[in-house]
């Protein structure tokens, strides 16, 4: 075979791998497919059973990384024809709505319609959908989106972006990662361009950055970001942010950086709770025309608690093994599916009153002290190791949180949390122990 084809596809593979598609969705689809001939922008893909082919054309996300990721190495827009074995199956083409999203760099995916929002993400969502609606005030400016892996952050901001194009295709609207935005500034330096570089980014009605933590160690960047920051906000213009916590708490942010994230909008999303869990399941489900039913939907949000974009995985992965092996899908057929991947639910669940426990044996303090007033340092800080544990592992709402603590109310929690927090990044072995006694509340130590 072309040898520079196969440079391309190993290439092609290597990025798709970096991107949000999970290792259960790489392995099942698009490892399975080998390239046949690159023709007038024109790429032939070969798909092992049309299954493969149909699942991957009819997902417009793995369209939009397929053609990202393509034009990135090649500089074109190609078009993909899958064959199985020889006979032509399938083709997908870029069309103009694609195109207005492609500049703008948006996923079709991520809007509000396909976003579940339940108790972990209601403020967030709210918060995100005023923030469109009323983009001309940009009255909440930055909203800064913080919150675990996979949880819905980009998802969120781009349904921004969406809401935005939708009203007014004219508005100009841009999404990038941190990264994109750290390499675009390094090479409009190389390139002598920055004069367009900042052009582009300072005259955006509405920029989205994704992980924007991960500019807080790049001073150069950290500079130019904030002029960018400046001038947007002086126009009344939108701007939104991601990040895995909150402001205060990203190490090396420069503290003139932190006080402007944290006059805009700070909302956080939690891992979802079953019922959520289950209402994403089968939205997705929906969305593909996959028929689960409802015992394999539960079953599923069992399984996979934290981190919704491995709930799409399992999904994905349950109804590909079906398909592939008895047709149906069915509750034997899921656990088959997911048997390697998650393990059976034998560790204790995580509650406040657990946590609390093994603090209590861990830094000799008494249950009573606590859930106390007492607010020495040797049980004060326990005290916020536990809260902090509480709202990292579990459900809970903060309220809750600080109800189980002796009826605190919910700035003490936030406050435990971000102490804590700041202190897990700057001191490995407070990491390591929490991460031994989230164990030991799990019973697996
Ligand atoms: N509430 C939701 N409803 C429907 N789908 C969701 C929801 N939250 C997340 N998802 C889906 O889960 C996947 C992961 O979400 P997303 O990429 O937005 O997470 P993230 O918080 O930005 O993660 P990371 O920190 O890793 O970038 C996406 O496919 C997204 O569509």
């Amino acid at each position: 075979m072309d040898q520079d084809l196969l440079h391309l596809w190993g290439n092609f593979l290597s990025e798709l791998q970096k991107t949000e598609i999970s290792p259960i969705t790489y392995d099942t689809f698009f490892k399975q497919l080998s390239p046949i001939k690159l023709e007038n922008d024109t790429l032939f893909i070969n798909t092992p059973t049309s299954f493969i082919g149909e699942h991957i054309c009819n997902n417009e996300s793995y369209h939009r990384y397929m053609v990202d990721i393509f034009n990135r190495l090649t500089e074109k827009n190609l078009n993909f024809k899958f064959l199985v074995g020889d006979a032509p199956y399938n083709s997908f083409q870029t069309s103009s709505q694609d195109q207005l999203y492609e500049r703008s760099r948006l996923n079709p995916k991520y809007t509000f319609d396909t976003f579940v929002v339940g108790k972990s993400n209601e403020f967030a969502h709210a918060a995100s959908v005023s923030v469109a609606d009323s983009l001309e005030k940009a009255n909440a400016n930055p909203l800064f989106i913080y919150g675990g892996v996979g949880l819905g952050k980009t998802h969120l901001m781009h349904a921004i972006g969406h809401f935005v194009l939708d009203r007014d295709p004219k508005k100009k609207v841009l999404y990038v990662t941190s990264e994109q935005f750290t390499n675009e500034f390094i090479n409009s330096i190389r390139t002598n361009k920055n004069e367009h570089f900042r052009h582009k980014y300072r005259s955006m009605d509405l920029l989205l950055i994704d992980d924007i933590q991960f500019i807080a160690d790049k001073e150069t960047t950290m500079e130019e970001f904030f002029h960018t920051f400046n001038e947007l906000y002086a126009a009344d213009k939108q701007i939104v942010l991601t990040s895995d916590k909150p402001p205060n708490t990203i190490p090396k942010l420069e503290s003139r950086l932190i006080s402007r994230f944290a006059g805009g909008l700070v909302v956080d999303i939690a891992p979802p709770d079953l019922e959520t869990r289950i209402a994403i399941l089968r939205k997705k489900s929906d969305a593909e025309g996959f028929q689960v039913p409802d015992d394999v939907i539960n079953f599923i949000a069992e399984q996979v608690q934290s981190n919704i974009r491995e709930l799409e995985g399992a999904l994905s992965r349950v109804t590909a093994y079906s398909r592939l092996t008895t047709g149906t899908i069915s509750i034997k057929t899921a656990s088959l599916a997911l048997k390697d991947l998650y393990r059976e639910q034998t560790t204790k669940p995580i509650t406040p009153e657990a946590i609390k426990k093994v603090i209590s044996r861990h830094y000799n303090v008494s249950l009573e002290d606590l859930d106390s007033k007492k607010r020495t340092r040797s049980i004060a800080y326990p005290r916020q190791i536990a809260m902090y544990m509480s709202r990292q592992y579990t459900d809970l709402s903060l309220l809750k949180i600080g109800e189980t603590f002796g009826g605190r109310d919910h700035s003490t929690v936030i406050h435990a949390y971000e102490k804590v927090s700041e202190d897990v990044e700057n001191n490995p072995s407070l990491n390591a122990k929490i991460h031994q006694m989230i164990r030991e509340v799990k019973g697996e130590l």
